[in-house]
C-alpha cells in the first residue's frame, strides 16, 4: 500500500516507516513539495484529519495524519495541542523544552505527571467520509533536566516509569513498541484488517 505521511516532522516519518514495515511505502509530503496543513482543529482528532485530507487532496494518494503532543497535569494539559509551538516558534524543540522546564520549576516529582498522546487518521482519499482513527497514550512524568540523545521533540525530558529512563534513552525499537505512536499504529492496523 502506498501512503503519504501528512507531516513535516522527520522524527515521526522515521518512526512510522519503521512501524509500518514492509508492505507499506510511506512517502513524505515534502516529496510532493507540500507545505504543512493549517492546524485549526480544537482536538488532536480534528487536526489529524485536517492534515491527512490536505495531503490526500494534493497528492491523490491515501494519506496518514499524525497529530500528537505532550499533556502535563500541573499545566492543565498544556502544551497539549500546541506542543510544537509552545515557546512561540514552530518546531523549536530546544526552546519548547526550556519553556516546559521553566514552567515546572520547583514542582516536585509527584506533581510532574504527563502523557504523550498520538492520534492517527487514515483517509483513503480526500473526500473519504469514513476515516480510520486510532489513538495511543503513553504515561510518564517530566524530568528536571534533559536525559539522553535519542528520539525527537520532548523525548529527553519525558520519563517513562515502565522503562525506568527517559524516552530519549530508549532504543528506537522499544520506543516504537511502547510509545503513544506505537500504540496508535497497532490500533490502526487492527482497524485496517477488519475493513478488508
Ligand atoms: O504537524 P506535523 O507536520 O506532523 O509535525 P509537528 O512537529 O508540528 O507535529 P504536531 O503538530 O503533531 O505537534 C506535536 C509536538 O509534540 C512533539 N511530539 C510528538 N510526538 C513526540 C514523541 O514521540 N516524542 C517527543 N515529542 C513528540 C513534537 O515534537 C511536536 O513538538
Ligand atoms: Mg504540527
Amino acid at each position: 500500500m502506498r501512503l503519504v505521511l501528512a507531516s513535516g516532522n522527520a522524527g515521526k516519518l522515521a518512526e512510522l516507516r519503521e512501524l509500518l514495515g514492509a508492505g507499506f511505502t510511506l512517502h513524505a509530503q515534502s516529496e510532493f513539495g507540500l507545505a504543512d496543513a493549517e492546524e485549526t482543529g480544537a482536538s488532536f482528532i480534528e487536526n489529524a484529519i485536517l492534515k491527512a485530507r490536505h495531503a490526500a487532496r494534493a497528492t491523490g494518494l491515501p494519506a496518514l495524519g499524525d497529530d500528537s503532543g505532550l499533556c502535563v497535569d500541573a499545566l492543565d494539559g498544556a502544551p497539549g495541542l500546541y506542543s510544537a509551538r509552545y515557546a512561540g516558534t514552530h518546531g523549536d524543540s530546544e526552546a519548547n523544552i526550556d519553556k516546559l522546564l521553566r514552567e515546572l520549576d520547583g514542582v516536585p516529582d509527584a506533581e510532574r505527571s504527563a502523557r504523550f498522546v498520538c492520534v492517527l487518521a487514515l483517509l483513503r482519499h480526500a473526500d473519504d467520509p469514513l476515516p480510520l482513527i486510532a489513538q495511543g497514550i503513553w504515561e510518564g512524568r517530566i524530568l528536571h533536566a534533559r536525559q539522553g540523545r535519542g528520539g525527537f521533540g520532548y523525548d529527553p525530558v519525558f520519563f517513562s516509569p515502565a522503562h525506568g529512563c527517559s524516552a530519549a534513552e530508549l532504543p528506537a525499537d522499544i520506543k516504537n513498541r511502547d510509545s503513544h505512536r506505537g500504540r496508535a499504529l497497532a490500533q490502526l492496523r487492527a482497524q485496517l484488517a477488519l475493513r478488508r
